[in-house]
């Protein structure tokens, strides 16, 4: 059903940036739900799993030979996901709770396809749109591309290839998590609360339950009416944004991952079941969404690796501290900044790292609906370069910013167009067989 567009604040009130962040103040207090996840950390531990679960970074010594992703599945939950913290304490690996997540998302998007089966042998009632709705939703859309197209220029050309439904909701769901990020790393970032995040989550739950609060939440608010998408990817951000308030170091690369699910991750969650998955794939749903999370982890990570000097000078140290110490490296030798061959040698093993996630999301790509794929493979590429680029700038992440030039770009987007044009091989990740 499409939403009615209810003007709660007038539309003046975004700010001069245009993506209107300040009105989250402007909410009444909510309640204060948290991520799933967190509560699913006690109650999973010793849950057995029914499903596969696919990447293994957790495994032993795999935490930097991430290799054979497709193949070295896990047939069961298996003690190497149980992790000790550092009181002793046994409990899930962050990798084990983001794949419920997976789980569940996958299992939305088959219900949904049942249920539209169904629906289409019964007589399906009409929308009910308010007089003067839709031209407002409309109007909200095409602002939720003005911002894509002035954020995100590639990313909003590849987006004119998807069909106009989709195209739309991608745009939809780009504005709210940049507005989500935005909070905490945008220029009003200093003012932002917990409780200000708190605010933003009930009215993410309102325009969910078809209460939008402006005109970009409305356009957000029509498409999870119209698309199988869940709310727990979006809350999730939101607690990676609650993460990144409170939190300036990971111990562990477990650590780290979940910080990376949570803001970058979950996009790609969110962005599944609105590109859809071809019609001929043979993959599994859930082999889906695990390419698309990793995708979103391997951009975090690549983020992180080419940001250290910047976010050094922000008192931030997004890399694994035990390994860092396992290098030989510290917080110090970070602020220092100085390419040393311990810190060459450190690098390396996380841009391998990397480049394994990125592995793991190119098996996924091909699987989306031929329009979707377009945009992905050319998000896929150029953010991998970055990799490369740094490699070229002999490990100095400290005071040159890795970026892929124009020529580099302008080459890369046919080879994105080209690869999106192979068809989804049967071959490729998990068959259908496997999707129960
Ligand atoms: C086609 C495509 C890429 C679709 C995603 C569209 C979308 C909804 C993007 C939202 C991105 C966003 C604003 C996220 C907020 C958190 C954040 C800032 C994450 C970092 C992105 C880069 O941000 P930024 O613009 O600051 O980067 P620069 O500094 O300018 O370089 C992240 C690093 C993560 C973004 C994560 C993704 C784009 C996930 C992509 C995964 C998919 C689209 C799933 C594809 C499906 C399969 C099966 C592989």
């Amino acid at each position: 059903m499409s939403v009615a567009l209810i003007w709660v604040v007038s539309p003046t009130s975004e700010l001069s940036n245009g993506l209107g962040f300040l009105d989250t103040t402007k909410l009444v207090d909510g309640s204060k739900p948290r991520s799933v996840l967190k509560s699913s950390r006690i109650k999973n531990v010793g849950k057995k799993h029914k499903h596969k679960c696919k990447s293994s970074y957790v495994n032993a010594d795999l935490r930097f030979g991430y290799s054979g992703l497709s193949n070295g599945r896990k047939s069961q939950f298996d003690v190497s996901r149980v992790v000790a913290n550092p009181t002793g304490e046994l409990a899930i690996s962050s990798e084990q709770l983001v794949y419920d997540v997976v789980l569940k998302q996958a299992a939305l998007v088959k219900k949904q396809m049942r249920d539209k089966e169904e629906e289409e042998d019964m007589e399906v009632k009409p929308d009910i749109v308010l007089p003067g709705t839709l031209g407002l939703l409309s109007e909200a859309y095409d602002r939720c591309g003005e911002v894509c197209a002035e954020y995100a220029k590639t990313f909003y050309l590849g987006t004119l290839l998807m069909t106009p439904e989709r195209r739309k909701a991608i745009w939809a769901i780009y504005v709210w998590c940049r507005r989500t990020d935005e909070l905490v790393d945008g220029p009003n970032a200093s003012h932002i609360t917990p409780k200000a995040l708190d605010r933003w989550e009930s009215r993410l739950e309102d325009l969910f339950n078809g209460r939008p609060f402006d005109m970009l939440d409305a356009a957000l608010s029509d498409t999870v009416s119209k698309f199988p998408v869940d709310i727990q990817p979006f809350k999730d951000m939101i607690e990676g944004m609650r993460m990144d308030l409170r939190k300036s170091r990971y111990k562990t690369f477990d650590e780290l991952y979940l910080y990376c699910y949570y803001v970058a991750g979950t996009v790609g969650l969110m962005s599944v079941p609105i590109m859809g998955i071809a019609p001929d794939s043979q993959a599994s749903t859930e082999s889906v969404y695990n390419a698309a999370l990793a995708l979103g982890i391997a951009n975090q990570l690549t983020n992180i690796l080419r940001d250290v000097g910047e976010d050094a000078r922000r008192g931030r140290v997004y890399l694994p501290q035990d390994e860092l110490a396992q290098a030989g490296l510290s917080d110090e030798d970070i602020f220092a900044g100085k390419v040393t061959d311990k810190w060459r040698v450190f690098m390396k093993k996380q841009i391998k790292r990397a480049r394994a996630f990125f592995d793991e999301a190119q098996e996924g790509v091909t699987q989306l609906s031929s329009a979707s794929r377009w945009p992905v493979w050319a998000s896929l590429l150029l953010y991998r370069q970055i990799l490369d680029e740094i490699e070229a700038n002999d490990y100095n992440n400290f005071t040159r910013r890795a970026y892929v030039s124009k020529p580099k770009k302008l080459v890369s987007l046919p080879l994105a167009y080209a690869k999106s044009l192979v068809p989804p091989s049967r071959s490729g990740i998990l068959s259908k067989t496997l999707d129960v």
